[in-house]
């Protein structure tokens, strides 16, 4: 890409070459995984780049640990002793800070599984949890503080089947457990708790070809070697989308040579683990970017124009606001004395590290480019501000949203290039100056029936009496600027939000 940003002084995008630094460092992966797959596994991990290591007790472990990259733990052919000894292992990596990938298998088949997995869960020492759609909603039903959750086991065996919502799953668990999650099938999902991508590769005869998910639990593992050297303009979200994306990519590109065989898959799947390099990712790559209703529950919005222009006063309202529970929150600096160049710069940044603080989406609103400089989760542009598609061009995997007020609007919106919509005002506000006649909450029931699928919340004058309407409309949440930026407490204003949109909701 060539695009320069004005905030990164010349600089162009960063090129992330992936899979040339996992090899450069040939991370060692100690796997702690079932007797089904090991040669498979280690096999995968030598093809892609890294050293792969089995251990079994504990006595060799901590000499190895010292060494290691990462620790996979898979408890495809758990027992009693297996399980202590998982439970040191994760001691020991927490000792070294390795990190710890956890593969459940089959914890949606059997409740002594289940429980096994909850129990490494609880440990709080897991750095990533992999698992099939059916193994990871197993857990999160059982976890769930969500009574009407289905808490019994599901499956007969280790496969799993196709789950609906496994996008939310997976970012309701991350939130859950405080660690990433991916969830595959059909198409994967990955999420950290603040974003959620989607990945849709790979292939169905990979399900034919016992431990393809199991491996790929190892070669996530070996990926996190390579996250450092772009922790900063990368999201571990986003960067294990792309060890997704490389996985699925390789596995469509054996089925090019083997065909729909599972033998000739098996082998061919190890040379294209082998062969792929970063350029596919450059070519091939279609990790999407989803937005969940669930990170637009509570939707604060504002700038220094909103506190008085007090930057100071910003900053505390805004971490108030993400301490009180508000899902996400967009930077608008926008109007007369408003901050601009290298002081909206260090403003975006410092609201950055409360939003990161506290699991917030942070969006900016308009300045793609600031967007860019800072590493935001996404942008919001309107009508009137730069085309979707250029947006999207520009911002890549970020999330996109866009102001919808009409219907007219929405049949020349290319809808395709975003992944949430603003529909309003709502109501008559005082935060926007320019703003248009309100059109109510129906407008948001008249756009979904006009086919808008994507997740919407409703902006302009929502306060805490009002926003009901809105929610039932078929809103996922609500933005706000004064009736949280004016508020006396904004924590509890937040915190009120909340609970109104968590009872407004199944
Ligand atoms: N229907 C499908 N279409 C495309 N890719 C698929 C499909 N199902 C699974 N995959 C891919 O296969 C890989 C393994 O995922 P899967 O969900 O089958 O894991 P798993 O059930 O844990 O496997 P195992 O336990 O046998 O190792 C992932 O890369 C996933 O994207
Ligand atoms: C088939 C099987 N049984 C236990 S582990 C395993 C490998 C795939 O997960
Ligand atoms: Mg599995």
């Amino acid at each position: 890409m060539t695009y320069e940003n004005p905030y990164m002084k010349g600089r162009t995008w960063p090129e992330l070459n992936i899979l040339e630094t996992l090899r450069q460092r040939n991370p060692l992966v100690i796997c702690i995984t079932n007797d089904v797959v090991r040669t498979f596994t280690a096999n995968g991990l030598l093809a892609i780049g890294a050293s792969p290591v089995m251990s079994e007790c504990s006595e060799d472990l901590k000499d190895l640990i010292v060494h290691a990259s990462a620790l996979l733990i898979n408890i495809g052919t758990l027992t009693p002793d297996k399980v202590s000894y998982y439970k040191e292992a994760i001691k020991l990596a927490k000792t070294h800070e390795v990190p710890v990938v956890l593969d459940p298998v089959g914890c949606h088949a059997g409740a002594y599984r289940l429980s096994v997995v909850l129990d490494l869960i609880k440990t709080g020492n897991i750095s990533l949890l992999r698992g099939n759609q059916s193994e990871i909603k197993a857990i999160y039903d059982a976890l769930s503080p969500d009574d009407t959750a289905n808490n019994s086991t599901t499956g007969k065996g280790v496969d799993g089947a196709q789950v609906e919502d496994s996008a939310v799953i997976a970012y309701r668990l991350a939130r859950l457990i405080n660690c990433p999650v991916v969830t595959t099938g059909e198409e994967d999902y990955i999420s950290d708790g603040i974003r959620v991508f989607a990945v849709p590769h790979g292939h169905s005869v990979m399900t034919a070809v016992t431990g393809t998910g199991c491996l790929l639990g190892a070669v996530l593992a070996a990926f996190f070697s390579a996250y450092y050297p772009c922790k900063d303009s990368v999201s571990i979200g986003e960067f294990l989308a792309y060890a997704l994306a490389y996985y699925g990519l390789a596995g469509e590109s054996a089925v090019q040579v083997s065909g729909v065989k599972p033998g000739s898959f098996s082998t061919a799947f190890m040379d294209a683990l082998y062969t792929l390099d970063d350029a596919v990712l450059m070519a091939e790559n279609r990790i999407r970017p989803v937005v969940v209703p669930d990170q637009l529950q509570v939707y604060f919005i504002g700038g220094t124009q909103d506190v008085g222009l007090n930057e100071n006063r910003l900053l505390s309202v805004v971490e108030e606001a993400c301490r009180g529970g508000v899902t996400c929150f967009q930077f608008r600096e926008k109007g007369m004395g408003t901050l601009e160049g290298q002081q909206k710069l260090e403003l975006a940044q410092q609201l950055q590290q409360i939003c990161a603080k506290y699991n917030v989406l942070y969006i900016i609103n308009d300045d793609v480019d600031l967007a860019v400089a800072v590493n935001a989760d996404g942008v919001h542009v309107g009508q009137e501000d730069m085309r979707l598609e250029e947006v999207r061009n520009l911002v890549g995997h970020k999330a996109v949203g866009i102001s919808i007020h009409s219907i007219e609007e929405l049949h020349k919106t290319v809808v395709v290039y975003a992944d949430c919509v603003g529909v309003g005002p709502m109501y008559a506000t005082s935060s926007k100056p320019d703003a248009q006649e309100p059109c109510g909450p129906n407008r948001i029931s008249e756009l979904q029936a006009e086919g808008l699928t994507l997740p919407c919340v409703g902006i302009g004058g929502i306060t805490l009496d009002n926003a009901k309407p809105i929610l039932e409309a078929g809103a996922c949440g609500v933005a706000i600027i004064s009736a949280i930026a004016h508020a006396d407490n904004p924590y509890e204003a937040a915190q009120q939000f909340k609970h109104l949109v968590d009872r407004a909701q199944p």
